[in-house]
Parts: structure tokens; sequence; C-alpha cells
């Protein structure tokens, strides 16, 4: 459904996206996930064309966004600031995507407003920051995009909220095959919803990985060896020990993982056990450990 080919683009001299390759499939919810300023915002800007790309290309069921902005219509986007339409209020609002999205569904809307007992006689700028953001989301599903993209969207929602949001969205997902696209830093809301985790490092995409693969591509371990931990473990780069208590160490291991294991048992550690491996320790093993000087 969405294609996008080898996309750049330098903001003040700094290449902010290099080489991006990726496709979302219909139905699929993808997870973006990254740590500060690695380009999140900025791929997604240019993914819906508020941004133009300085190389490479952004395709929608095939047809170009640059050529073809009628195709923007079948995408819906939810910045992570929506400070601009402060001064709407919710009617003129309502007016704006009735204009952009011919297919917008009022009905649907209002009725979505009033189960999450949002306001609609009111300006935007009186909302608080949760009630807006689950406001743009509920407009987002309302437009009837196929694809809907979204920048931080849980910010400022509560537990409660935000559950609910999150099954809305997934709802939608699976009753009208639509695809998400959410760049996010709650990677334990992620995991409940997301089938494919894309991490960006420096610009790039650093891996794509389906949730049911990434069980093989990541492992964390439990270790203790008779001495020290062995010098050589410790100049390879797809492992990262997260934490230390005594002699017992625990590993993040990202890439071939069955190899690194069987490379740690060459030590013979007297314990080696597997542990259950949450979203953020992959996003630690694969995009951590590298924040000290000489790393
Ligand atoms: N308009 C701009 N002018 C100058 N630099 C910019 C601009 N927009 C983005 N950048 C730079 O591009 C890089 C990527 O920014 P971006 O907002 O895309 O990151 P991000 O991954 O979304 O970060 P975060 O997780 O903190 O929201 C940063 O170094 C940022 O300073």
């Amino acid at each position: 459904m969405l294609t996008v080919r080898n996309l750049s683009k330098t903001i003040e001299g700094k290449k902010v996206l290099d080489d991006i390759t990726f496709t979302i499939g219909k139905g699929s919810i993808v997870g973006l996930v990254g740590r500060n300023g690695v380009g999140k915002t900025t791929l997604l800007r240019t993914l819906v064309g508020i941004l133009d790309p300085e190389q490479g290309e952004v395709l929608y069921e095939e047809e170009n966004i640059a050529v073809k902005p009628e195709v923007k219509r079948s995408i819906a986007y939810v910045p992570d600031s929506t400070a601009t339409f402060n001064g709407y209020s919710v009617k003129e609002l309502v007016r704006l995507y009735k204009a952009i999205y011919p297919e917008f569904q009022e009905d649907f809307f209002y009725s979505h407003m009033k189960e999450f007992k949002l306001p609609t006689n009111r300006k935007v700028r009186t909302f608080s920051k949760g009630m807006k953001a689950l406001m743009f989301i509920i407009l987002a599903i309302s437009t009837k995009a196929k694809l809907i993209i979204l920048d931080e969207p849980t910010n400022g929602l509560d537990a409660i909220i935000k559950r609910q949001v999150l099954q809305l969205l997934i709802g939608e997902v699976s009753e009208s095959e639509l695809s998400i696209l959410i760049s996010t830093h709650h990677l334990d809301e992620l995991e409940k919803i997301a089938d494919t985790i894309m991490m960006m490092k420096e610009g790039k995409i650093e891996s794509i990985i389906t949730m049911d693969n990434a069980k093989e591509h990541f492992k964390k371990v439990q270790v203790v060896f008779k001495g020290d931990y062995p010098e050589e473990l410790g100049q390879l780069q797809n492992i990262v020990r997260i934490n230390q208590i005594g002699r017992v160490h625990t590993l993040l291991i990202k890439g071939d993982t069955e190899n690194t294991m069987n490379q740690l048992n060459t030590y013979q550690p007297i314990l080696f056990e597997e542990l259950p491996m949450t979203l953020e320790d992959m996003f630690i093993s694969a995009l951590g450990g590298d924040d000290r000087e000489g790393h």
C-alpha cells in the first residue's frame, strides 16, 4: 500500500534522512521507534508531503504523492503538535477535514466525541492536552483514510483513555483493513498493538522486523562465568551488557543470536539462562549502548 524508496533529506547541512526504503502492507500496524532526534518526525512529515524529499519517492498504491497530490486523501496524519489548530472550533475543524477528505464520516466523528465525553461546541484552544490528542485521533479515523500516520499519539492521554484509543485503532484495523504507522517512545504500548517494528538510527532504518520474528533476532540472557567477564566477548558489537550484579551479567544479544549464544557457551558459563524479552530490551540492544565517549 505504501512504498518508500531511497528517501533522503538534508536539513541545515545535516543528513536527517539517509536512503530510507520500506513498505507498509494492508492491515498492518507498524511501529516506528528510535532515539530522540534520529529523524522520525522528519520521516513522517516527508511521507505525507509536508516536507519535500531531496531524493527518493513515496508511493501510495503505486502513485507518487509528489506527482499526484490527491492520493494524500488516502492518508491521514496526526502530528505531534496540533497547536496550529488552536484557533479553530470543533465544527470548523470538521468543515476543514470534510473539505480535504470527501469521505469524512461526520456521524462517526460526533458519536465518538460523545463516547469519549469530548465537547463539540468549543474552540480547540480550550481543550486539555489529552482531549486534543484524542480528538485528532478520532478526526483521523473519521476521514476513512486507508493509512493513518500518528506521531506520538498517546502523549498526554491518561492510562484509561490510552487503552480505549488503542482499542479503537486496533478495531479499525481489523474492521476496515486500514494500516497504521505510529511513531512512539511508549514501547510497552507498541508491543501490544504493532505487528512490525521499524527501528531508526541516525537517519537510517536500522532494522525492520515483525514481532513474530523479533524473538529470533533478539535474546536476553543471564550468565555467570567462573572468572571475570571474558574480554573477547566485551569486543562483540552485538552484545549489550545491561546489568551486572556481582558475577551475574544480564546481556542483550541482537542479530545472529544462535551463533552468539554458541560463542558464549564456549566460555563454559556456570549459569546460562534465557529471559523473556520485551520491546524495550530490543530497543536497548539495537539502539542503546553507544552514549559513552569512544563508543
Ligand atoms: N526545521 C528544522 N531545522 C533544523 N533542524 C531540524 C529541523 N527539523 C528537524 N531538524 C533536525 O533533524 C533531526 C531529526 O529531528 P526529528 O524531529 O525528525 O527527530 P525525532 O526522531 O522525531 O526526535 P524525537 O524523538 O525527539 O521527537 C534533529 O537533529 C533535528 O534537530
